[in-house]
């Protein structure tokens, strides 16, 4: 008897799952992936790899689709006409969004985290200003210039590292405006880098993340930039604050800053005649060994390298919380859902990049990047009022001359070595570079 109440209890939950996930929960909603299993739906198939998930369900249930996932109602919009909607839509909320995973990764409550978002952003992006970048690309500068140098004849260490840290230190001094000696930086370093390595899952699994955040929180308390936001939030979340914005500050830089120089070196491995070239004629000067902003300027094909590093290594997905039914193509998104967007795969939608998984900077040719102007279907950096504030115009200051002098460096070494010598000079780097290469854009 107990045996038939659970078989029966077990078939009206699938049942119900399938009422309220199941192939569409209203008649206009998008088609809708669930799992037999209620409540947990696709997570298992989704989680395991999430871009190749969105990858094979597009073909199979068009543009808008909907991903049940423990518990939630992820809808994609993968068709670029829709995109404003996303951006703009004053149905659709970026804050509902990603206040469940700030209160997993950083601690910080509800309310306060709606009470002084607004404050926090306007502020953060004062400290975003042209005079501001331009010391972030000079101090850029200085840390990988000294890195550089340490690195000895043969090299030594690893790529990411050295771009790790160099980010880290300059953008805690610049924009938290907090300067650390080296070992106390170290230390937070090290910190840090397990706060970020955990960042995906603790959003999932707080209660097992939470101790790197205290631990990483800490040293940030004397931070400038915290006391400036200390008038919007109270003390208790004021670090975790500062926290949040360091990781948010260096998630995608992170990543892109390390595709940009890898592909240099590829260039450079690879010889290719144009960029050699071009560099040859700008580093007149032999004795130079770093890039100015100058320099630069005169370089549009190096600024095409970071945009294609850009669109390769664009995040995996963005999002708003849909707060009123929303309308796009046939459809009618419930409120509740939160609504995704992949930028990863709208930069490789081939109608806007042909050839998308190939790294073609001339493709930017196209593009003025000196008034702003991108290519369409290009979403790197979000869009509306929520769009990253290091987007692209500052991010160019700081790239160019905080990036640079890495292949400045190499380029004044290209003058004065031969092919060989160069290609030892990178031994490390270069080591690395293959294993990327092999596993381009995963
Ligand atoms: C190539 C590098 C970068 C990429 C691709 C990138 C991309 C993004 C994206 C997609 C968002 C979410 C926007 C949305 O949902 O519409 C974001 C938010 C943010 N980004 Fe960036 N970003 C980069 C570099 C930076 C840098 C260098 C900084 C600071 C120095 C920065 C600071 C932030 C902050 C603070 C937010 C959160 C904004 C908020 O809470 O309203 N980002 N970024």
């Amino acid at each position: 008897m107990e045996w038939i109440t659970l078989i029966l209890t077990v078939f009206t939950m699938i049942i119900s799952f399938h009422l309220l996930f199941g192939k569409r929960s209203h008649p206009n909603a998008p088609p809708c992936i669930g799992g037999w299993i209620p409540w947990f739906g696709a997570a298992f198939e989704f989680g395991k790899a999430p871009l190749h998930f969105i990858q094979k369900a597009r073909p199979k249930y068009g543009p808008v689709f909907t991903v049940v996932a423990a518990g939630k109602r992820l809808t994609f919009v993968t068709l670029n006409e829709d995109f404003r909607a996303f951006f703009t839509s004053k149905d659709v909320d970026f804050e509902q969004a990603v206040q469940e995973a700030v209160h997993n990764t950083a601690s910080i409550s509800k309310y306060c985290f709606y009470k002084t978002h607004p404050t926090c952003a306007t502020i953060i992006k004062g400290r975003l200003t042209p005079g501001h970048t331009s010391m972030l690309s000079a101090h850029l500068c200085e840390e990988f210039n000294d890195h550089l140098e340490n690195l000895g004849s043969e090299g030594s260490g690893q790529l990411n590292e050295l771009i790790r840290y160099s980010l880290l230190a300059s953008i805690i001094y610049i924009v938290l405006n907090f300067p650390l000696e080296n070992s106390r930086l170290q230390e937070f370093l090290e910190k840090f880098t397990k706060y970020d390595e955990g960042f995906e899952y603790g959003s999932q699994l707080p209660d097992m993340f939470l101790m790197y955040v205290s631990a990483t929180a800490a040293i940030l308390l004397e931070a400038t930039l915290l006391q400036h936001l200390a008038t919007a939030i109270s003390d208790k979340y004021l670090p975790n604050y500062g926290l949040l914005l360091l990781w948010a500050s260096l998630a995608n830089a992170i990543p892109v800053s390390e595709r940009f120089i890898l592909v240099l070196l590829h260039l450079l491995k690879a010889m290719d005649s144009h960029l050699v070239l071009v560099c040859l004629l700008c580093i007149q000067d032999k004795e130079k060994t770093t890039v100015t902003l100058d320099d630069l300027q005169h370089m549009p094909y190096v600024k095409w390298c970071i945009m294609e590093a850009i669109r390769l290594r664009a995040p995996g997905a963005i999002t708003r919380k849909v707060v009123q039914p929303l309308k796009l193509q046939n459809y009618v998104i419930p409120p509740g859902d939160m609504l995704m967007l992949s930028p990863y795969w709208a930069h490789r939608n081939p109608k806007y990049f042909p050839d998308p998984e190939d790294f073609k900077p001339e493709r930017w040719e196209k593009a003025d990047l000196e008034k702003n102007v991108l290519l369409e279907g290009f979403v790197a950096f979000g869009g509306g009022g929520n769009q990253c504030p290091g987007r692209l115009e500052k991010l160019f200051k700081v790239w160019w001359v905080g990036l640079w002098p890495v292949a400045g460096t190499l380029w004044v070494e290209l003058a004065h070595l031969s092919p060989l010598a160069l290609l030892l000079r990178m031994s490390v780097p270069l080591g690395y570079l293959h294993r990327d290469w092999h596993k381009k854009s995963s």
